[in-house]
């Protein structure tokens, strides 16, 4: 049989997406498909960027092309398989919100290198900083001091950082001035930073929630889809169960989990390498499968985190290459395939 388009495309119908369970072709992620001669140049839509996937999805399209017998099989990735939904953010394909039932476990440091670490996977990233009590994303990405600007339409720019768009209430009220918000304020602002602001196009905006299951949370699930919720927690037993409580709060609003991230696992002594777990282990593991959601990973406890986040270089950036940032980069994917399965399977398709 001779050589043809529709041939390669019959091939590529037994390509599965390891993660979907479903062909490529079905998924639409087969964006273009050019034979010339015996040579073939394939576009195929990846259904997140930040896909960890991309080598075994090229692996297995080279095998199932094998038997027509090209000379030469390119392929190029993309990152634009259209969701199919339409989401309210003029922009924004993704909204993720990261939670913790308790204060201080780290939340708005594993929220920030997420963020940076699925813009290092190629995809277009906002984080917002909606922690409107203690905004410590400023600080965190080096950005105090400076004020926002906006744009000929007057909606704010948020500021550029690292890659990805940041945008913290700490840029808009002076330092130190207390801030006491009230329900309705406080969802006029939330509104305010999800439509009044020029986004851009952005595959995942991550929003840095409070601690606890207060007002924000609610207002956020109100005002704008929020594609999935991530879980922060130490293994502490006492974190735990705010943790659920955080869990708890996401299903109450119908924001599926998409995963729980165990940060401060284990204690990394700078100086032998030795890990210690102050806090416990495994909690975030068994959280996880409490909740039937992924577990997305451990971050270790290590003194270069801490460093960095004061600094204003988060870990990520700072150390691309450390055992921090690949425990981050390692949660990133994680995340991006749970958002791709509960985009392309739980939800039915365009
Ligand atoms: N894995 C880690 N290793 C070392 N230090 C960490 C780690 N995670 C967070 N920290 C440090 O712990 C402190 C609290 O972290 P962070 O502000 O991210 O917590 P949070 O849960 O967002 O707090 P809040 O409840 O105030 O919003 C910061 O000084 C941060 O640098």
């Amino acid at each position: 049989m001779a050589l043809s388009e529709e041939r390669v495309l019959e091939a590529l119908r037994t390509v599965m997406d390891p993660e979907l369970g479903k062909d490529l072709v079905s998924l639409g992620m087969v964006g273009e498909v050019r034979l010339e001669g015996t040579r073939v140049d394939l576009l195929i839509q990846l259904t997140t960027p930040a896909c960890p996937l991309k080598g075994q999805i090229e692996a297995d399209i080279r095998k199932a092309l094998a038997p027509l017998g090209l000379e030469e099989v390119r392929v190029r990735f993309g990152g634009g398989v259209k969701a199919p939904e339409q989401y309210p953010i003029p922009g924004v394909k993704h909204v993720v919100a990261v939670a913790s039932g308790k204060g201080g476990v780290g939340k708005s440091t594993v929220a920030a290198n997420l963020a940076l670490a699925l813009s290092r996977e190629g995809a277009k990233v906002g984080l917002l900083d909606a922690d409107l009590y203690g905004p410590s994303q400023a600080k965190m990405f080096g950005l105090e001091g400076q004020r926002l600007k906006v744009d000929q339409n007057r909606k704010i720019l948020p500021l550029e950082a690292y890659g990805i768009r940041v945008l913290s209430m700490a840029n808009l009220v002076p330092p130190g001035q207390a801030m006491v918000w009230r329900g309705p304020i406080l969802h006029g602002t939330l509104k305010q930073f999800l439509e009044e602001v020029n986004w851009g196009e952005l595959d995942y905006l991550v929003v840095d929630l409070p601690p606890g299951t207060g007002d924000v949370q609610l207002s956020l699930a109100q005002l704008t889809k929020v594609s999935g919720g991530v879980i922060v927690t130490t293994p502490q037993e006492v974190a735990l169960i705010d943790a659920e409580r955080a869990a708890d709060m996401f299903k109450k609003v119908q924001v599926p989990i998409l995963g729980v991230v165990e940060n401060m696992s284990a204690f990394l002594c700078p100086h032998c390498g030795k890990p210690t777990p102050i806090f416990g282990e495994g909690g975030g593991r068994r959280l996880a499968e409490k909740l039937k959601a992924r577990f997305l990973g451990e971050i270790p406890l290590t003194l270069s985190l801490r460093e960095s986040g004061d600094q204003g270089m988060p870990v990520v950036v700072k150390d691309p290459e450390g055992l921090e940032a690949q425990a981050f980069r390692k949660a990133a994917q994680e995340l991006a395939a749970a958002l791709s399965v509960q985009t392309f399977i739980a939800l039915p398709m365009a």
